[in-house]
């Protein structure tokens, strides 16, 4: 049995908070607001995999209307959603994301994302591809107001689970 899921995430640039995707720190003049760490990239993979699940999505398991879930680690956050996806007796066949930034250049970090994501979701490296790609200077994005993200995600029944 297989199921896919779709995440899309966008988060505005701000002053004075570290830009943190994938789980990592990403040198950069500035970060991303939000309610948690705002990592967009790692929102987005949650995204898709409660969306696999038929699940909903992650503002109904971390409400940003909770103060337990200020600057939070979105590390946790997904980790908690690979538990419920665990639970479900599913784990990731594989995924495809996609990060758009006009800046900074993700290429050189690209590989630590991977590794990062991966050992979240309790996956091998192979099973998990991040692009990233500017707007070409157009929208949002290209005026360097934000970033988004989107993935897809593959999930596959846990072989070697019970039940
Ligand atoms: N923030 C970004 C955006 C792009 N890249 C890399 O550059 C390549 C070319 O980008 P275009 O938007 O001109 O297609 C892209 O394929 C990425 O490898 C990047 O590292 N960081
Ligand atoms: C992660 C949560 C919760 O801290 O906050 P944000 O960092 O604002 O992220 P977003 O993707 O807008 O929505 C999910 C929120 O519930």
């Amino acid at each position: 049995m297989i199921r896919i899921g779709h995440g899309f995430d966008v988060h505005a640039f701000a002053d004075d908070r570290p830009l943190i995707i994938g789980g990592l720190n990403i040198p950069h003049d500035r970060g991303l607001a939000g309610h948690s760490d705002a990592d967009v990239l790692l929102h987005t993979v949650a995204d898709a995999i409660l969306g696999a699940l038929a699940l909903g999505d992650i503002g109904k398991f971390f409400p940003d209307t909770d103060d337990k879930y200020k600057d939070m680690d979105s590390k946790v956050l997904l980790a908690e959603v690979v538990e419920k996806m665990h639970d479900e007796n599913y784990e990731i066949g594989n995924i495809d994301a996609v990060i758009m930034a006009q800046a900074p250049k993700f290429r050189p970090h690209i590989d630590d994302m991977r590794e990062s994501v991966a050992s979240i979701l309790k996956t091998s490296v192979s099973n998990v591809n991040i692009k990233a790609t500017t707007t070409e200077k157009l929208g949002f994005v290209g005026r360097k107001e934000g970033i988004t993200s989107e993935a897809v995600v593959l999930l596959t029944k846990w072989r070697n689970h019970n039940g």
